[in-house]
């Protein structure tokens, strides 16, 4: 049995935020985290935000998430509240460091929120195997975390996230520990995973490479305060072998997110 839950209207528009700010009151004097930020994000796309350390891209989706308050301004998530698309359950959120339960198996992490959510035994199992085989992680259900790579452990807070049945995927820099050959390997695998579910995916990174492969719109952002300075719609096909780096199309890109970054960039 899989309690019941709201079904999930279809919006176009999935985020969209108008004026928002959010200023944090720290011991040093108020810190403008995000200024008067703008921003749609529609059904099935995937976009990146990126941006120096500082600039509110975990802000952005944390407010997204319903974990951070704005100050000002509004954001719908799925066309209402985030408060509400939290109670809906309308997003997985994927964080920085995998934040798997050492003591738990794989399969028992994954458990967790589909216990809580009171799904019982046969159809945590079925949900389970099916997001295991979406990130590839078929048969490794009874591992503990310790027993499985850094981009394993990854891939298996992603299915944790998957579990939700949620049409937004948040993922705030999750391949940042890993090493380059592996965080290629998961963003081929995490391209795949967005065709075949067709979700919408708000990711956070560092890296150009990683954010000009991935998206279908880049969001550059530059800090102090907190803002977005360019939003790019690229130009590359959804489907993009690894070898499409080296594209001029791909290039050109890049070249844009790069002069976007170093004009928002304070040097200090
Ligand atoms: N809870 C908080 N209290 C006070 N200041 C905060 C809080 N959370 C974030 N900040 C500040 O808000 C600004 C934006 O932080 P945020 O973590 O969103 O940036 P970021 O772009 O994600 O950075 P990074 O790339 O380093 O993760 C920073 O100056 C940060 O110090």
């Amino acid at each position: 049995m899989i309690p019941e839950r709201k079904p999930e209207i279809a919006h176009r528009t999935v985020i969209e935020a108008s004026k928002l700010n959010l200023t944090f009151q720290t011991g040093d004097g108020p810190v403008h985290a995000l200024k008067d930020v703008d921003l749609k994000v529609e059904k099935g796309d995937f976009v990146s935000f990126i941006g120096p350390s500082g600039c509110g891209k975990t802000t952005f989706l944390r407010v997204m998430a319903d974990l951070e308050q704005p100050t000002s301004g509004a954001i719908l998530v799925n066309g209402v509240l985030p408060e509400v698309a939290r109670k809906n359950r309308a997003y997985g959120y994927v964080f920085q460091a995998a934040g798997l339960y050492p003591w738990r198996t794989i399969g028992g992490n994954i458990r967790l929120p589909l216990e809580i959510m009171g799904y019982d035994r046969a159809a945590q199992a079925k949900k389970v195997a099916e997001v295991l085989e979406l990130v590839d992680l078929a048969g490794f259900e009874k591992k503990y975390p310790w027993q499985l790579s850094g981009g394993m452990q990854q891939r298996a807070s992603i299915a944790r996230a998957l579990a939700f049945e949620a049409q937004i995927l948040l993922m705030d820099e999750p391949f940042g520990a890993l090493d380059e050959i592996v965080r290629d390997h998961l963003n081929e695998q995490l391209l795949a995973l967005w065709a075949r579910t067709q979700k919408t995916i708000c990711f956070v990174t560092h890296s150009i490479p990683e954010a000009v492969y991935l998206s279908t719109r880049i969001v550059v952002m530059s800090p102090r305060p907190g803002r977005i300075t360019d939003v790019i719609e690229s130009t590359l096909p959804r489907e993009r072998p690894l070898g499409i780096r080296d594209s001029p199309e791909f290039l050109a890109i890049a070249h844009r997110v790069r002069d976007g970054l170093r004009a928002g960039h304070a040097y200090d």
